[in-house]
């Protein structure tokens, strides 16, 4: 970990004294200069922590221990003054050729962000423009939308906004969807295609998602939720998923130098894809960059869908795309109009919950967003329900009162109260227990002599993706890498009989994951498979086929994988897009500035039936209480270009 912070404060000071030995070479004032890059050493140790830009007013906090740079004294409009002057930093009207970028408002930006986000703002602009009404197609429409989603209904007391969001994208372009796991977004999808599809057969869909096993998921619970459409609507529908780097053709030789906002990507607008609706899944994983390049991508007289969890984490990069395109879902007249039309339903029922925050200007792209709040998974009341409800108010007294209830009634929920250094006895039991059914089907497996047959792996997977330890952290005793190891020590001997040897890490059993992708094994950041011996005895690694609907499987020798580690634990961060039976969370014994209630929300909502929680109480209070609210101008910069 701290090498990682050497490194980004290495870069910060570099840039710094580019910007000041820029600034003087442009003739600015020795201050303004050393302002100017005192400010981009703030900046730049801010966006890598996932922030876009820094508030001017947050300035003088943010340099006041900076010892290269003595802090500048003064207020918000004293820094403006001095970066103005400074020579080296432009603005929204002329941004170019300059470092940096202040906007209006007091935002920060390095100037590869502000660009970034601009683009991102213009097109997201084309496609938020109303598109004419058909008063015939839109009869049809409401006929197929009423027998698509005819669960719901004019006389039930809240609206379906699962029907309401699918009439929404089939009245514009874009459209965002924002509801947690089980709130219904894949079923809406299904329905909403079924739609798009009878009414333009020959549509030309493309579902992805930013990880393999978010495309994986999304195919499969897509194939799982049309059974009840006729045969021929779901013949017609994809069947395969894609990654967004797949998706957009990853030039080699240049890639994952900078970011996606350097690499060379096939597709982009002048090679646009070839597709009529883009269904992106996960979205809320999608940084700035690859955000915008995805978006530029897509030929502007197609639709997006945008699905995702405005809650949850953001990007690992910088930006909170998904967070800011989700944050207003108010229609305005005309829309609420249109919907009821589509609907059937009284334009007064017609009535979305108010954003968040209040007082917040609206959004520059109205009309496009739709939040799911009822969850059909689990109800608000259910343990993991309401455990994460109060997580996300900040509550945390009642996030520790959930947690000792949901302990008492039912099990779904269970407070490890371990504060030590070390993992606790109790929660070490709990690792083992978590994976005592997958112990069993390893020593089944191993004891039948079957191989890496299919039946094998499928029935490995299965029971190896019902628990996982899900770690705030990568380093330290309570840090992914030592849950691993311990982990591997102790049930390596549970499955094998034998005692490890740290130099031989492979066994029968061994579950990990994918670090880098690796397009020509078919392979991908995040993939898991499970070592098993082949035919000849060998060890070779299990993947799912993934992605493309087939059941099979693929058999890979160790030797021939690229980057990966260990799997029994992940960090919450690379669990993203993924759900299991169960799940362990495990906080540090500290606290730390990457714990907050995003990050712990994530985490408990991986789960489907229950969650496990080891915490001592006051990280876990501090992790509640914090937010990871990530600072950005999108709708600065939508309302800029005219959309507001
Ligand atoms: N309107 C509804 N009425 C009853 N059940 C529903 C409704 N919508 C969804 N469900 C059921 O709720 C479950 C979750 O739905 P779905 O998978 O579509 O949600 P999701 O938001 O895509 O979840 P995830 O993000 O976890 O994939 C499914 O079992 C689905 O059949």
């Amino acid at each position: 970990m701290s090498s990682g912070f050497d490194a980004a404060d290495a870069l910060a000071r570099g840039l710094a004294a580019h910007v000041q030995r820029w600034a003087a070479g442009r003739g600015a004032p020795a201050g303004a200069a050393q302002a100017a890059a005192s400010a981009a050493q703030a900046l730049s140790l801010a966006t890598g922590l996932g922030h876009v830009c820094v508030w001017l007013a947050d300035l003088p906090a943010l340099t006041a221990d900076q010892r290269t740079h003595p802090p500048l004294p003064g207020d918000a409009s004293t820094w403006r003054a001095a970066l103005v002057a400074s020579r080296v930093v432009g603005s929204p009207a002329a941004p170019d050729n300059q470092p940096l970028v202040l906007d209006d408002d007091g935002r920060l930006y390095l100037h590869r962000h502000f660009d970034l986000e601009r683009r991102l703002a213009r097109r997201l602009l084309q496609s938020a423009a109303p598109l004419p009404v058909d008063e015939t197609a839109d009869a049809a429409t409401a006929d197929q939308l009423a027998r698509l989603f005819r669960h719901d209904g004019a006389q039930a007391t809240e609206p379906d906004w699962q029907m309401l969001a699918a009439a929404l994208a089939l009245r514009g372009r874009l459209t965002v969807v924002s509801g947690g796991p089980g709130t219904g977004k894949t079923t809406t999808v299904v329905n909403l295609l079924a739609c798009l599809l009878a009414r333009t057969p020959d549509a030309r869909v493309v579902l992805a998602a930013p990880t393999g096993k978010a495309a994986a998921r999304l195919a499969e619970a897509l194939r799982q939720r049309a059974a009840h459409l006729p045969a021929d609507l779901q013949a017609r529908l994809p069947t395969i998923a894609t990654t967004v780097h797949r998706l957009l053709g990853v030039r080699p030789g240049r890639g994952g130098v900078a970011g996606a906002g350097e690499q060379a990507f096939e597709h982009g607008a002048d090679h646009p894809l070839a597709l009529d609706l883009l269904v992106l899944d996960e979205a809320s994983m999608l940084d700035l960059a690859l955000a915008t390049r995805l978006l530029e991508a897509v030929p502007p007289q197609a639709r997006i869908v945008l699905l995702g969890d405005k809650d949850q984490l953001a990007a690992v990069e910088s930006g909170a795309v998904f967070a800011e395109l989700s944050a207003d879902p108010t229609l305005s007249p005309a829309a609420t109009a249109h919907l009821a039309r589509l609907c059937g339903l009284p334009a007064a029922r017609i009535q979305p919950p108010p954003r968040r925050p209040a007082g917040a200007p609206p959004s520059a792209l109205p009309d496009s967003v739709a939040w799911f709040q009822r969850n059909f998974r689990f109800g608000r009341d259910s343990g993991i329900g309401r455990l994460a409800a109060d997580t996300l108010a900040g509550q945390p007294a009642a996030v520790l009162a959930t947690l000792r209830d949901g302990d008492a009634g039912g099990g779904a929920l269970q407070w490890l109260d371990d504060a030590g250094a070390q993992p606790a006895a109790a929660t070490l039991a709990a690792i083992g227990d978590g994976y005592a059914a997958y112990v069993q089907v390893c020593r089944q497996v191993l004891a039948a002599g079957t191989g890496a047959g299919d039946d094998a792996a499928a029935a490995l997977h299965t029971a190896f993706n019902r628990f996982r330890v899900l770690c705030a952290l990568r380093e330290g005793p309570r840090g992914v890498a030592a849950v691993n190891d311990g982990t591997s020590r102790r049930l390596r001997q549970a499955i094998t009989g034998e005692v490890g040897d740290a130099r031989h890490p492979w066994f029968a059993g061994r579950p990990v994951m994918v670090l880098r992708n690796n397009p020509a094994l078919k392979l991908f950041n995040g993939d898991i498979g499970i070592a098993l011996p082949g035919p000849d005895g060998a060890l070779r690694v299990v993947f799912p086929a993934g992605g493309d609907g087939s059941a099979s499987w693929r058999a890979i020798p160790p030797a021939r994988l690229p980057a990966h580690e260990t799997a029994w634990a992940m960090t919450v961060h690379k669990s993203q897009g993924s759900e299991f039976d169960a799940v362990l969370v495990l906080l540090p014994a500290q606290r730390s500035r990457v714990l907050s209630r995003e990050l712990l929300y994530t985490g408990i909502t991986r789960a489907r039936q229950r969650v496990q929680l080891a915490a001592g109480a006051d990280v876990l209070a501090a992790a509640v209480q914090a937010s990871s609210q990530r600072n950005a101008g999108l709708q600065a910069r939508l309302r800029e270009l005219g959309g507001g």
